[in-house]
This record gives C-alpha cells, structure tokens and sequence, in this order.
C-alpha cells in the first residue's frame, strides 16, 4: 500500500460486464476478462480480489481460470486476497485452510475472506494455517449490505455486539504484532456507526465504495483513528471503465488520488 496506494481492485466478471467488454457469459470470455483485468493492473495495485463465485458458476474451467488468474497476478507483484467467505465446523475448517493457505495448494493466495457464523472460534484451523503461511485473513464483521447489521449488531450473552465478539477475538490474535498483525476484518465503508473498537491491530478490508455508494469521505467517517489500517475495495466501479487497459489504469489512477487525499 505504500509502494502503490491503498486500493485493492475486486476482479468480478459479473455477466452484465462481460457483455459490456463485448465478452461472450462462458469460460473464454472469463479467461479474457481475468487476462485483461491482470495484465492492466497487477504491476499498479497493491492487492487484486477475485470474487470465486464468478468463477465457479462455470463449475471446474472456471475454477481452472481463477488458478491462472492468482498464479499471474501474484507473478506480476500484487497481493491477492481470494474472496470465498468460508466458514466451516473446525475439522472442515482445516480442509478449507489446506485449500488455500497451504502454499503447495493451486489455489493458495496471500489472503482470504471468512466468515464466523458458526464462531469465529471454529475459523482457528485456518487463522493457524495463514500464520503458518506467512499469509492473511479477513474474517467478516460488519458487512457492507443493508441486511448484516441485524446480525452483526445482535447482541451477545456477555453484552458484547457478534461484531464486537468477531473484533475482540482478531485483536487478541494479533496482539503481539508489529507493525500490523495478519488476522483482518471485513468493515464495509457503508456501515453507520460501527460502535464496536475498530482497533484490531490488522488490517481493515473496506468494500462499499463506488457501486454500493460508499465515498472516500466515508472512511473518515467510519474508521475514525484506525482509517490508516484501512484497505479499501473497489470492484465494479474499476472494472466498467474497462475493457481498455489504458481506461482501467486511468480509472485505478483517479480512485487512488481521492484515496490518498482522503485517507491523509
Ligand atoms: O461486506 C462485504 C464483503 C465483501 N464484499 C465483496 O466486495 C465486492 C464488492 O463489489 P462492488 O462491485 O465494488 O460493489 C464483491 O466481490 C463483494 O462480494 C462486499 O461487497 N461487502
């Protein structure tokens, strides 16, 4: 993020772009796509994010796609955060963890998304596993879409808000980090008031921008004093300014100024 802003672009070939790039719905036009979102940005932004579903729709092509695409977008020097959201009782757990925290494994990545509805406690196989790895995670606190607040607001036995339990237990794991531990969480820029301490001592994902009406003066306002953690994700406000990789990196360009202006 120093070297090259904080952004991370989501790659997210949702039908509607791959017409838009005069791409055919099927696994050649992912392929194009992927090539040409990668071959635009991975030497320009700190950490690329494929979104999995997109890839698996086309069941294992698809899948042999998104491995091409982590493979050449950690050749050509960004980060990638894999965004699968996997959450799983803790022997399952440890099968996700060895499917892409393991760096034998095809689809290892630099991080990846979980999420903790069956107890972040559960997701310890894979947190072990990202330390190990020398990789990261960003497990899911307070989402960007309207419908998680009633969820992630709920309130604990002990008082606490699910999120805040989520926050607590990440804080606790990266406790003795410096300068920023490798256990995130996901904060959408969308969010009201968070609430619950943002000052995990990690990294702070924050997707919401752009499409879903997030604006860099909302970081500010949601992440207050840790706004320097935050690792804030665009995906299909980049990506319609494709499909020319000039007007890609133009747009990579343009979002990361605001940023930088933003976030001081
Ligand atoms: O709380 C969350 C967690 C993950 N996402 C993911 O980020 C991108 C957002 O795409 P945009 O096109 O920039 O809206 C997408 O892959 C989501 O699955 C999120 O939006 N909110």
């Amino acid at each position: 993020m120093d070297a090259r802003g904080p952004l991370c672009v989501g790659i997210d070939p949702h039908p509607e772009l791959l017409a838009d790039w005069g791409l055919g719905d099927d696994v050649a036009g992912l392929e194009r796509f992927c090539g040409t979102v990668v071959g635009a940005l991975a030497d320009q932004v700190a950490v690329l994010k494929p979104q999995s579903a997109f890839f698996e729709r086309f069941g294992w092509r698809g899948v042999a796609v998104l491995e091409r695409t982590v493979a050449e977008a950690r050749g050509a020097g960004a980060l990638v955060l894999l965004d699968v959201k996997r959450g799983d009782i803790g022997s399952t757990m440890a099968a996700y963890a060895g499917a892409y925290l393991d760096p034998a494994a095809p689809l290892f990545a630099d991080a990846v998304t979980l999420s903790p509805y069956l107890g972040v406690g559960s997701l310890a196989p894979a947190l072990d596993a990202a330390r190990a790895a020398g990789a990261g995670v960003f497990v899911l606190a307070l989402t960007s879409n309207p419908e998680g607040a009633a969820v992630q607001r709920a309130q604990t036995a002990d008082g606490r808000t699910v999120a805040g339990a989520v926050l607590d237990e990440l804080s606790r794991r990266n406790a003795e980090a410096a300068p920023l531990g490798s256990f995130g969480a996901v904060v959408g820029a969308t969010v009201d008031d968070p609430v619950d301490s943002l000052a995990i001592n990690g990294p702070l994902l924050a997707p919401g921008l752009g499409a879903q009406g997030a604006t860099p003066a909302d970081l500010v306002r949601v992440f207050g004093g840790v706004v320097g953690n935050v690792l804030p994700s665009v995906s299909r406000d980049v990506l319609r300014a494709g499909p020319s990789p000039e007007g890609l990196r133009a747009a990579v360009r343009d979002r990361t100024t605001a940023l930088r202006k933003a976030l001081g």
